[in-house]
C-alpha cells in the first residue's frame, strides 16, 4: 500500500503489537479464506458498484506496518469493513456469508479478551 510513511516511533511499534497479532490470528482462522486478499474487482461482477469501501486482511496489514493506523479505533473500523461487506454481498446462508459470521463472532471475541487486559 503505498502511503507517505510515517516516522517509526519505538512505541507506536509496541503501542500496535496486539493489533498485529490479533490480526495474525485472523489471518491463521480456517474460516479467513474470503477476506485474506483484495476481491478481485475485475472478476466479481457488482462488487465495485454495491462495496463502496473493499476491505481485506492483507491491506489491514499493509496499513499496520506502514503505521497509517493513527489510533486504534481506525484500526478496528477496517476489520468491521471486512465482515460488514461481506454481509452486504453475500447471503448469510452462503459460504462466505456463513465464514463471515464466525470470523466477526471470532474477532469480537478476542478483541474483547485484548481490552481486558489493557
Ligand atoms: O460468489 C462469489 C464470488 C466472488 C465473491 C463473493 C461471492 N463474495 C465475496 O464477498 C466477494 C467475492
Amino acid at each position: 500500500v503505498s502511503c507517505a510513511k510515517r516516522a517509526k516511533t519505538p512505541n507506536s511499534e509496541l503501542l500496535f503489537l496486539p493489533f498485529r497479532v490479533l490480526l495474525a490470528e485472523l489471518e491463521a482462522h480456517q474460516d479467513a479464506w474470503p477476506f485474506l486478499s483484495p476481491v478481485k474487482l475485475k472478476s466479481v461482477p457488482g462488487y465495485r458498484k454495491v462495496i463502496k469501501k473493499p476491505m481485506d486482511f492483507f491491506t489491514i496489514k499493509e496499513k499496520l506496518i506502514n503505521n497509517m493506523y493513527l489510533n486504534q479505533e481506525n484500526f478496528i473500523i477496517d476489520v468491521n469493513l471486512v465482515f460488514d461487506n461481506c454481509q452486504k454481498f453475500n447471503e448469510d446462508d452462503s459460504e462466505i456469508g456463513q465464514a463471515g459470521h464466525r470470523m466477526k463472532r471470532f474477532f469480537d471475541k478476542r478483541w474483547t479478551e485484548l481490552l481486558r487486559k489493557q
